[in-house]
């Protein structure tokens, strides 16, 4: 028998969606295979984090030394808990699961299968989709249960939040800081924004919005609609909508009822976190654009003017 371990993230001191999603499907594949599931989360703070988590060992690593990321303290501390019984290491496809599973992957010498949608048993075999050419192919490829990282897409998967457990927890100091000096640490974004991956209906903006100012029809719209305004990245770069609002391979993936794609041109890195969405609705000026390809319906249409014509539309249904 082995371990799967699992490498949790917090926000704001819960366990991430992502590492839900990691830690149901590292039980159905535990479950399979006759392995144990080992959840392995950084700071002081971890425990309440845990407790009732679906995993057999909890394993805190606690200390000043891990309090904010850093690449090389904690490679060495999940370095302590990956052994020779270690039968796959589980991260999300974030910042800091892309840098820290590529980081173990090559101190073990294990091989590493990054940008995964699916893990799934095949009989005795585990099998990963991973997107590749920036999601445009998918690729299937066997993981050998032996030690192998792979680094999972958040939103892939539902979340079971009744899937809980008692895990036995122990605490490990963190091993002692690298020989960095930590000059600039960027705060991680403030939770307080709202939550896109959990609407159900996302009125999102790209740079057809063409400028701040007409933001406020796209929230006239959601509002009216009861939905959320999200974003494709030139949005967030311009600073007009914070990065918690950004869909795409470098924002947040998202599978709404409906995804309301305004002037967004539908390249390969925003369609990734959008296209299984239940129902697409495109608007673009530019019957050409790519994300008529994947919309279930689209106008071509000015968004400048047909926002507010819609808000109003639905203020009269409404009233
Ligand atoms: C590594 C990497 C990661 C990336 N990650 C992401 C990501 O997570 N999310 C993301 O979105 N992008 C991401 N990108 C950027 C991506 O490649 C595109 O540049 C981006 O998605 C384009 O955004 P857009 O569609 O808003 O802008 P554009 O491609 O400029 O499209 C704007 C569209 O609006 C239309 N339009 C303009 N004015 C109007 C109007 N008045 N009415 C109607 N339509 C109008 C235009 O016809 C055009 O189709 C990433 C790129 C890289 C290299």
């Amino acid at each position: 028998m082995g371990q799967i371990v699992v490498v949790g993230e917090l926000l704001d001191g819960a366990l991430s969606d992502g590492t839900f999603e990691l830690l149901t499907r590292a039980r159905d594949i535990a479950s399979a295979a006759g392995h144990t599931v080992t959840v392995v989360t950084f700071g002081d703070n971890a425990r309440d984090a845990v407790r009732e988590v679906d995993a057999d060992d909890a394993v805190i690593v606690s200390g000043p030394a891990v309090a904010d990321y850093q690449p090389e303290t904690y490679e060495n501390a999940v370095l302590q808990i990956v052994g020779e019984d270690t039968a796959l290491v589980m991260l999300g496809n974030t910042t800091m699961g892309m840098d820290l599973g590529a980081a173990v992957a090559a101190r073990k010498n294990r091989p590493m299968v990054a940008y995964c949608t699916d893990l799934t048993m095949d009989g005795a075999v585990l099998v990963a989709t991973s997107q590749v050419y920036g999601g445009k192919l998918n690729a299937e490829v066997e993981v050998p249960l032996t030690g192998a990282v792979v680094t999972v897409i958040p939103g892939s998967w539902p979340v079971d939040s009744s899937r809980a457990g008692s895990p036995a927890i122990r605490e490990e100091a963190a091993p002692s800081p690298a020989n960095l000096e930590l000059t600039r640490v960027i705060e991680a974004e403030s939770g307080q924004d709202v939550d896109i991956t959990k609407a159900d209906i996302l009125v999102s903006v790209g740079r057809g919005i063409e400028d701040p100012d007409n933001l406020e029809l796209a929230d006239a719209l959601a509002e009216v609609l009861g939905g959320v305004v999200s974003c494709s990245r030139p949005v967030v770069d311009a600073g007009w909508l914070p990065r918690s609002r950004q869909v795409g391979k470098s924002g947040k993936t998202v599978k709404p009822k409906v995804y309301l794609a305004l002037g967004i041109s539908g390249a390969p890195e925003h369609l990734q976190g959008m296209k299984d969405a239940e129902l697409i609705i495109a608007v673009n000026n530019d019957e050409r654009a790519p994300i008529f390809d994947v919309a279930h319906y689209g106008a071509t249409a000015d968004i400048l003017d047909l926002m507010p014509a819609l808000t109003e539309k639905l203020e009269g249904r409404a009233g």
